[in-house]
């Protein structure tokens, strides 16, 4: 979005999105303020008639007339300009949240690791507060003053024009000192701004960890942390605020000397019979008024700056341009079969030390692969270079012939499910949650895909059953239940492609079983990219990929990978010795996978370990 580059085009952006409206509302605000001038002035009309030798009756109501209909006009256009201002805002507002969620939600997986996700929403809020307080300024509070600045100059010219220079030097520099000296008070602006966030984020990170804090007794040690942050975002707010309230304290003392010489003046001119009584009144009036309006005027001037500085810094952050973008030319990913190709590719983070070196691979429709290897070798990162995740430096990954840069990242997305570790959850219902894969999908389909991913039996069980909410981030259900809800989700997909990420690494006994049979429903008539830390979860696929550092080292099926007695080999015998271990000590279940494994090795009875590691063995 081109608008984000800066504050001004941010505004102007928003601003011509309602052009009639605001156009409408500049009117309201001029007539208004140019209204209020006009009040002053029959203000002068009115004592003039009344003081004249013979008071002419029908002089003093045209011009009481006048005063009141002015002053009923100008509340009239000032209360319509800020109720039409209040709808715009409010519109506004809207937009703004909208396109910015549509935009940050553009941005690659890695701008989220390195913000706060508290911070950024507490941004996205402020943008739109930003953009309220702006035209709030600028049309409510620098536009009134300075038509009233122009019109008083117009009266006072017309009774005398040196009390017009007079006043026009002393609006001038009252307003410009005042900037200028608010605007040293930036920095206490700015140091607040910041404590604030920080205070924010804080607070946000906490409740987001409340587990933890609940775990470990910290309440209290929490508690007098966050004091830290609160005591030093007040120390912050109160020494910008004193300032500001310093300034105010000096305009006041010099209104007060100013008013009180601009009436000497008139009282001197009016006593020499230079000027009438009118003029006397309009003159203290309006002096009165101008001198309020260069404090009114300055303090909005000092607030516009600060929220100009303020919004910069928040669209330097929010308006980052997107690391990965869809090509101009994308074209949505016809994903029937649901074969990946992986040509040449090399990746790194950073590019200078690759992770991914030189990677080929082809996998057939309907091929399940695992790939195991060291921790940090680069089996994750396989699979997030599937889902475009991040783009190789070298190389092309294709699905179905089609390049997967050249397809619009959503249809890829759409064509590719992933059961991660850690499913994510909304504090939504279960319906809501699983049907997120596939927002068109009936009922009745959202029962079959949790049924298929065995779910309906805990489902059945809970308070509400389908509707029962799951809580932030789905607390209220077990590790096992959110997996399996996150298998429902890929099986309402119905992508061809399914990746897993270390599904069931995290899982105890009794939920392995259940996860490993939804997986192995969800496995069926799907091309499959297994992440695996337990070798015994792949040994039924077709194939197995051991990667080291970056690289395929083995490739094959894993029996006959274990009958060669290569890497897969030493890795399995590593994991063999685990096999005996008592269920306690063992890291997970590796007695209940040897079981997975034997049956999906297709040997019938009992799972004997020994007699499994003999079977590989040969
Ligand atoms: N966002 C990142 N920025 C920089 N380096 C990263 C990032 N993510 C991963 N890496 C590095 O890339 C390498 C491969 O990581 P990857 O997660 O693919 O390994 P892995 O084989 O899946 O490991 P594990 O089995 O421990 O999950 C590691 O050295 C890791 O430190």
């Amino acid at each position: 979005m081109p608008f984000l580059v800066s504050p001004a085009r941010f505004l102007i952006h928003y601003v011509t999105q309602r052009p009639l409206a605001f156009a409408l509302l500049a009117l309201l605000v001029v007539g208004g303020s140019a209204s209020a001038v006009g009040v002053q002035y029959a203000m002068k009309l009115l004592i003039d008639a009344m003081t004249v030798h013979a008071p002419a009756r029908g002089a003093v109501y045209l011009a009481l007339a006048a005063f009141v209909g002015l002053v009923a006009l100008e509340n009239g256009l000032v209360r319509g300009a800020s109720m039409l201002l209040c709808n715009i805002t409010v519109k506004s507002g809207v937009r703004i949240r909208l396109d910015m969620f549509h935009y940050l939600t553009g941005h690659h997986i890695s701008f989220f690791q390195n913000q706060r996700g508290g911070s950024l929403g507490h941004r996205v809020g402020a943008l739109t507060g930003s953009f309220a307080a702006l035209t709030h300024r600028i049309l409510m509070e620098i536009t009134p003053p300075l038509i009233a600045f122009g019109g008083a100059l117009l009266i006072f010219a017309a009774i005398d024009w040196r009390m017009a220079a007079v006043i026009t030097l002393i609006f001038a520099s009252a307003s410009i000192g005042l900037v200028l000296l608010g605007l040293k008070g930036d920095r206490h602006h700015k140091a607040f701004a910041r404590r604030a966030s920080e205070s924010g984020g804080e607070l946000v990170d906490l409740v987001g960890n409340i587990a933890a804090i609940k775990a470990f007794g910290a309440r209290r040690r929490e508690a007098e942390r966050l004091r830290g942050y609160f005591e030093a975002e007040g120390a912050a707010q109160r020494r910008g605020w004193l300032f500001v309230e310093r300034i105010r304290a000096l305009h006041d003392v010099a209104l007060v000397v100013l008013v009180a010489g601009a009436l000497i003046w008139a009282v001197e001119r009016w006593a020499a019979g230079g000027i009438t009584a009118g003029d006397v009144v309009v003159v203290s009036a309006m002096t009165f008024r101008m001198l309020n309006g260069s404090r009114d005027l300055a303090m909005a001037l000092i607030d516009t700056s600060q929220q100009f500085s303020y919004l910069r810094e928040t669209l330097e952050i929010v308006g980052t341009p997107h690391a990965l973008t869809d090509a101009p030319d994308a074209v949505p990913l016809r994903a029937a079969q649901g074969r990946v190709r992986i040509d040449q590719v090399r990746f790194g983070h950073d590019p200078e030390r690759p992770v991914i070196r030189d990677l080929s691979l082809d996998i057939p429709a309907g091929q399940k692969i695992g790939i195991v290897g060291p921790s940090g070798a680069g089996k994750s990162t396989i699979l997030q270079l599937v889902q475009r995740l991040h783009d190789p430096q070298q190389g092309r990954i294709l699905i179905d012939g089609q390049p997967i840069d050249r397809v619009t990242q959503e249809s890829l997305h759409q064509a590719v499910a992933v059961v991660p570790q850690e499913v994510l959850l909304f504090h939504r219902s279960i319906l809501e949650n699983i049907r997120f894969a596939r927002p068109d999908a009936s009922d009745a389909e959202v029962r079959q895909a949790a049924e298929a991913a065995h779910c309906a039996h805990f489902i059945a069980a809970l308070p509400q059953g389908y509707d029962t909410v799951v809580g932030e981030r789905g607390t209220n259900l077990s590790g096992g239940q959110r997996q399996r809800i996150g298998i429902a989700r890929a099986f309402l997909s119905k992508a061809p492609i399914v990746l897993l990420d270390e599904a069931t690494s995290a899982l105890d006994t009794g939920s392995e079983i259940e996860v490993q049979q939804a997986l192995e429903a969800l496995m069926a008539d799907r091309t499959v990219l297994a992440v695996a830390h337990r070798l015994s979860t792949v040994v039924g696929f077709d194939r197995v990929l051991v990667v080291e550092q970056g690289h395929i080292v083995e490739d094959g099926p894993p029996l006959a990978l274990l009958r060669t007695g290569g890497a897969f080999r030493r890795l399995w015998a590593l994991q063999a010795e685990g096999l005996d271990a008592p269920i306690d000590r063992s890291v997970g279940m590796p007695r209940m996978v040897a079981g997975t494994a034997w049956r999906m090795l297709g040997l019938g009875g009992k799972p004997p370990l020994r007699v499994l590691e003999r079977q590989v063995a040969g």
